[in-house]
């Protein structure tokens, strides 16, 4: 059997981005016919990966809304796959923006990692336990309005950067407390520094938090290594959770939650939207039974459904001004 081309997959520079990129391209190799137990040199013969720097790893210190939002980490990654120059990237789900570039599509989503958000301090074991007008140190504008929902109180400072800069900046006392999602954490091997978490129920996390996704060309959709990457549940949960995304016009400018779970055929999801001072919170509850058809697109219907509920309720509330 002749072997085919090698899958080129486009990295970012940053850790977790190299280790995200690392856990699939294993998972690639094999799918391409890399032996069990290959050395990473065989595996870099069947799934080479391409370093790329994005504006979004040079640009550090100001809030990524302000100096253009999500596309910041993907635009020079998207390029390269147009060109050719690479077959294939690994994302966070939760970076991509609700809309691709033509040609391009989210072509597979292996199996979620742990998908909340977890809170870091050394100050005390919960985000309810923080004393009164502590800083909480988060850039994500639904961490912010999440966290002054439940305590007003708090004072959130920019905490900016990857994850080793936030967790320095936490060491150097320049926050009280942080939240970083525990898949990001768990991907670095730095689970352990988790003192507890945010019920993902009461504060669903980012639409598609945890899972990863693999981005290629439009034509490339059908090719056979996809389908040893996929996995069906996660596909269908963060289908329902990126229609909501869509739905809210989902950018960094809005705070938006979303979270889907799959028991058996039962998909259950909770879609929430809140003012950027927390101080209103627009939610939406919603389950269907799955067809067994079109699963994905079902998901997705319900997902848009309970999104336009929260937009056409929230209405330029949920927008934090230009
Ligand atoms: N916005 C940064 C970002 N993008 C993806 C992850 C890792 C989480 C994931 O797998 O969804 C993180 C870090 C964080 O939010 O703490």
């Amino acid at each position: 059997m002749s072997r085919q081309p090698p899958i080129r997959i486009g990295a970012r520079g940053s850790k977790l981005s190299l280790a995200q990129s690392g856990l699939m391209q294993a998972r690639i190799a094999a799918a391409l016919g890399a032996p069990a137990g290959a050395s990473k040199e065989e595996i870099e013969a069947f799934a080479p990966l391409i370093p790329i720097v994005t504006s979004g790893d040079r640009i550090q210190d100001r809030r990524l809304m302000e100096i253009g939002g999500k596309g910041l980490f993907t635009k020079e990654i998207e390029e390269a796959l147009l060109d050719g120059r690479i077959d294939c990237a690994v994302h966070s789900l939760k970076d991509m923006p609700a809309e691709l570039p033509p040609g391009l599509v989210l072509a597979a989503t292996p199996e979620r990692e742990d998908p909340r958000d977890a809170f870091i301090s050394h100050v005390c074991e919960r985000l309810e336990d923080l004393p009164k007008g502590a800083r909480l140190g988060t850039a994500s504008l639904r961490r912010q309005a999440q966290a002054l929902h439940v305590r007003p109180d708090l004072e959130i400072v920019m905490l900016r950067g990857n994850v080793d800069t936030r967790l320095a900046k936490l060491e150097r006392g320049e926050a009280d407390a942080i939240l970083l999602a525990q898949s990001g954490l768990n991907r670095l091997g730095l689970g352990h520094l988790t003192k507890s978490w945010i019920d993902p129920d009461a504060c669903p996390p980012a639409p598609g938090q945890g899972a990863l996704v693999i981005e290629t060309r439009a034509e490339d959709i059908g090719a056979a290594w996809l389908d040893a990457v996929r996995c069906r549940p996660t596909t269908i949960a963060v289908a329902a959770e990126r229609g909501a995304l869509l739905a809210l016009e989902g950018s960094c400018r809005t705070a938006i939650g979303a979270r889907a779970t799959l028991d058996g055929a039962r998909l259950s999801m909770i879609v929430e939207a809140l003012t950027p001072n927390g101080a209103q919170r627009f939610r939406r509850h919603g389950e269907i039974t799955l067809s067994g058809g079109d699963d994905a697109g079902e998901a997705l219907a319900l997902g848009l459904k309970l999104g336009a509920e929260v937009r056409a309720e929230g209405g330029d509330a949920i927008l934090l001004p230009e």
